[in-house]
This record gives structure tokens, sequence and C-alpha cells, in this order.
């Protein structure tokens, strides 16, 4: 790929402006990472980067969306103190709740920053980065030749054809809903992903009025239809859903200098209806910055969802060529986490980094949704384990309307159900909707990443009273169900 010239852009030179080794495209968690690596090795590293350098999950990803979500917590337990016989008096301050989002955003933001910082200008290049014909990088007024290339260069949000138009300034994605400076009256929330839930029922509980639309009847993408039922019922004591709904208009209405949003669309009884309000938060998925950038002209091929074909999950390396996709740029697996890795492992592959590197195995599949009940999923799914006809199986389950701990605190509504192997008497996998879901979730992974078996696990001792005695209840019924003695209690005894 090291070509000198090329036919390029008509604001880009004609001649190379510059060779590198390494040229990291994105500087997002993947990149970032990978530049880092890359760059112990290496002096002539580049990265590239259009917009904040910041991250998006610091600026409009994770950190914001916990960050509201820890206001929401704290209005919901104040609201319903009640039950405990505390009684409270609760007034939201939508402009100093915003304004704390911002400013605990700005402390994360910092540390990216100086880091940032720390590297050598000549380095970074402020940018939007194509792949022209030649495999040549042009950006502003430079054309690079890199041997090798990183791209890290994210997912932005999906936007239905023609709502941006038709909502204007009623339209909210996760990009913008930051910056309101003020909650709010009434909001709807399009998709049911993890996006969709998590900030609608942020807003909902900071006393914002909304309604929540689904086109399937399914929320967080979940696949065990037990507790897709089960976290839709947890999910609806205080959310307004729509799910099953087709929506076959949105718009706005502008009256003097207000404007109002609106939506209509059938129902899943097939009845037409229409909701208007404040504003609409479209969640409708992700979607990976790739289809622009040109990296046909380096010999990646794209299948029909833009996923790059032949993507190694370890390094993100394209088969055996110099071209590396990280991150939500490879839409594998669009979680920080993975992105965190994947960019580590594809900055060291670049560098032949022998010496203190590395390379991790792909991680064990592992989400949470950070709604309240939390949503997990860790290793196999269910339908995956069905379709192998090699895998003889069980499901060991534990519901939580009844667990101890979780009935003390007053979160008791979940299930869990565990996917075992009869075989070899391991975790294949877990879907769990429920308390404390991110902490059972980490078990299962440390369980199945490290194979031990059931046994081992029930050998761990669990403490009294915790919600963490619900996962050895589930992991109780997976034995009992695989007829092997070893504990031959009574799976439910320990709910309380
Ligand atoms: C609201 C929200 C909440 C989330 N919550 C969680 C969570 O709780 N847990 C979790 O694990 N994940 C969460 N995620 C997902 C997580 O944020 C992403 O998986 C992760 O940030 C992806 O990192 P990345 O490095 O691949 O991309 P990014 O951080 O998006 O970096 C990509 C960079 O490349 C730049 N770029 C794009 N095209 C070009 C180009 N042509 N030239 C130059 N630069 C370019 C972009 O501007 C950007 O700066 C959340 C996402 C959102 C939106
Ligand atoms: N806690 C977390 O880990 C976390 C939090 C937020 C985001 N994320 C990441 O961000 C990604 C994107 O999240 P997301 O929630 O935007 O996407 P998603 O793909 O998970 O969910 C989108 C939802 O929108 C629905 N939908 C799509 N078009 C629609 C339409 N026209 N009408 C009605 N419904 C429609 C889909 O049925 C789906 O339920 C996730 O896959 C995840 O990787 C992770």
């Amino acid at each position: 790929m090291n070509k000198q010239s090329g036919t390029t852009a008509d604001n880009t030179p004609h001649e190379v402006t510059r060779n590198v080794s390494v040229a990291v495209i994105g500087a997002g968690t993947a990149g970032q990472n990978s530049f880092r690596q890359a760059s112990k090795i290496k002096d002539d590293v580049v990265i590239i980067n259009e917009g904040f350098w910041t991250t998006t999950c610091v600026a409009v990803g994770c950190m914001p969306s916990k960050l509201l979500i820890a206001a929401a917590d704290r209005a919901h337990d104040a609201n319903h103190s009640g039950d405990f016989g505390v009684h409270a008096t609760v007034k939201i301050d939508g402009k100093q709740v915003m304004q704390r989002v911002r400013d605990e955003r700005s402390h994360f933001a910092s540390y990216i920053k100086k880091q940032v910082d720390s590297w050598p200008d000549h380095k970074k290049i402020d940018g939007r980065a194509h792949i022209n014909e030649q495999g040549l990088i042009e950006v502003n007024d430079e054309l690079i030749a890199a041997e090798q290339i990183i791209v890290a260069t994210g997912s932005s949000p999906f936007i239905p054809d023609g709502w941006a138009d038709k909502l204007g300034d009623t339209m909210l994605t996760s990009d913008s809903v930051f910056e309101l400076t003020d909650l709010p009256n009434s909001m709807a929330v399009v998709g049911a992903g993890a996006i969709g839930l998590e900030l609608a029922q942020a807003f909902t509980r900071l006393g914002v009025e909304v309604t929540l639309l689904n086109r399937v009847k399914q929320v967080a993408g979940l696949k065990d239809n037990d507790i897709n039922q089960k976290a839709i019922e947890c999910l609806s004591h205080e959310l307004t859903m729509h799910l099953g709904s087709k929506i076959t208009d949105v718009g706005q209405k502008v009256n003097k200098d207000t404007q109002t949003a609106f939506i209509e669309y059938e129902d899943s009884a097939g009845e037409s209806r229409q909701w208007q309000g404040d504003c609409v938060l479209v969640a409708t998925g992700r979607r990976n910055n790739i289809k622009q950038l040109g990296v046909e002209h380096l010999g990646v091929e794209l299948d029909d969802k833009n996923r790059p074909k032949n993507l190694s999950k370890k390094t993100g390396q394209i088969g055996d060529s110099d071209i590396y996709i990280v991150g939500d740029a490879n839409a594998h697996i669009p979680l920080l986490h993975v992105a965190s890795d994947e960019g580590y492992s594809a900055g060291n592959m670049v560098c032949e980094n022998t010496e203190d590197a590395y390379i991790r195995p792909p991680a064990t599949p592992f989400s949470i949704v950070f709604c309240s009940p939390q949503i997990v999923n860790v290793g196999m799914s269910l339908p995956e384990i069905q379709e192998d006809p090699e895998l003889e199986f069980v499901i060991g389950r534990v519901s939580f309307d009844n667990q101890g701990r979780s009935r003390v605190m007053g979160v008791n509504c979940g299930l869990l159900h565990i996917y075992a192997c009869k075989k070899t008497d391991r975790i294949l996998g877990a879907s769990m909707v429920g308390p404390d879901a991110e902490y059972i979730g980490h078990i299962l992974a440390t369980a199945i990443t490290n194979d031990l078996s059931i046994k081992d696990m029930l050998d761990t001792p669990f403490y009294h009273p915790t919600i963490l005695e619900g996962l050895r209840t589930a992991l109780r019924d997976v034995q009992d169900k695989m007829e092997i003695p070893y504990q031959s209690q009574d799976a439910q005894e320990d709910n309380f």
C-alpha cells in the first residue's frame, strides 16, 4: 500500500504528503488504545479523528447515560420510600439534573483529554479521513500512505429515512439528548433496545411523561421468550410501553413559537393511534461508520449489513492483510469493553509488540442493560444452543419475585435462566432480568471464561442474605435437572 501518488479529490494534493508505518482512523476508545500500543514500538504512527477526541463512551454514550440514570434512581428511591414508612417530598430540578450530567461528563473527559494532549501534535490529525482508490488516506490537505491501517471509526445513531426533516428540532438522539438544559414535559422514545430502555426509564423516573414505542414485542433484543415476557412485566410497572407498534408517520406542529412533535402509529391490535408531545428520542439502533470510508479500496469486502468479511474476532485483522477494523466500526459486538480489547490487540499486532503484548482471546459474550431491573445476557443465547443438536442442555431457573433479599430491598421482580450442558456440567449461557443482575452476570461470565463446572460454582460460598443467593438457587435447579446428586437440596429452599 506504499503508493506515492494517486488521483485524489479536488482539494487534496496529488503527491503523498507523508509515509507512515501505521495510521489509526478514529480516536474513540478502540482507536486510542491502538494508537497507544502501536506508539510503544513505532515512532511513525498517526491518528486521525473527526469531531471530539473524548470518545463516544464519555461524550454521548455509557457515561452520560449512567449519570442520568443515577439521578433518576435517586428520584425513584425517594418517590417510593413511602412503602418503607419513610415519607419524602421530592422536587426535581431538571436544570440541575442535566447540568450535573454534563459537569461529571467533563470530569471524565478531562482524563482522556490529558492523555490525548500528551501525544505529539504532528501525530494527531483533526479531520475526516477517506480512503481513495489507490488505498491512500485523504484528510484535510494531506495524502497519507500507511503500511498498516487500523479503522476504528465507531458507529452513529440510525435515523429512519425522512424523520430528521419531519421532526426537525423536536428530534433527539443519544448524540443530542445530554445537551438538554432542562427536562421536557413529555417525550416519546422510539426503540426498546439498550438506549431506549435506559433513557426512557430514566426520564420517566425524573418526572417526564414518557411513551416508549417499539416495532416488535421484544425488549433489549431478548431472545429467551420467558425472560422477555418477565422483563416486559417488570418494566411495565412504571414505563408506558407500546410494543409491536408500527409507526406510519412522524412530524411536528408549529404553533407561533412552540413546536410539538407527533407520531402516528398502528398499535399491536392494528388500531390507528397518535401520540403528541414535546420531543421524540430516536433510539432505533446504531450503524457502523464504514460505508463512506472507502475500505473497499483496501480490498475489504462488506456483507449486506456492512460488516467486514474475514474479520478476526481476536484482533480485528481482515484476513492476513495489513488492515484492522476494531470497535463499533466492525459491527461485531458494539460494546465498550470489546472496543477497548480489540483496539489494544490491533495496536500490538501492527507493531509486532511481542514483548509485553498479550492478545486477549475474544471475550465471552456479555451485555448489561442498566434499566431497573437490569437485563443481562451471558455466553450463548437460547436459540444458538437450540440450533446445535450436539448440545444436550437443561435450563435452571430462579424467580426473584419472592427471593429473600430482593424482597427485603423492595426490588423483587425478575427471572434468571441458566442454560447448562448435561454432558460437561458447564454453563453455556444465561439470560436474566432482575436485581443485581450486573453482579450475577459477572459471576456467570467468569464461570464460562474459566471453564468452571456447576459443582465448582456450588462449592463456592454464597453469603446470606444476598440477592446473589438467587444465582445459587438457579444453579441448584440446573443440578437437579441434570440429575447430578452433588447437593440434593431443594432448589427453592433458599428463597428466604
Ligand atoms: C447512549 C449510549 C450508551 C452506551 N452505553 C454503553 C454501556 O453502558 N456499556 C457499554 O459497554 N457500551 C455502551 N455503549 C456503546 C459504547 O459507547 C461503544 O461500543 C464504544 O464507545 C465504541 O467505541 P469505538 O472506539 O469503537 O468508537 P467511538 O468512540 O465512537 O470512536 C470513533 C471515532 O471515529 C471518528 N470517525 C468516524 N469516522 C471517521 C472518519 N472518516 N475519519 C476520522 N474519524 C472518524 C468518530 O468521530 C469518533 O470520534 C453506549 C453507546 C451509547 C450511544
Ligand atoms: N448498557 C449497554 O451496554 C448499552 C447501552 C446503550 C447502548 N449500547 C450499545 O448501543 C447499541 C445501540 O443501541 P440501540 O438501543 O440504539 O439499538 P438496538 O438495535 O439495540 O435497539 C433498537 C430498537 O429499535 C427498534 N426499532 C428500530 N426501528 C424502529 C422503528 N422504525 N419503529 C419502532 N421501533 C424500531 C428495534 O426493534 C429495536 O428494539 C447497542 O446494541 C449496544 O451495543 C449499550
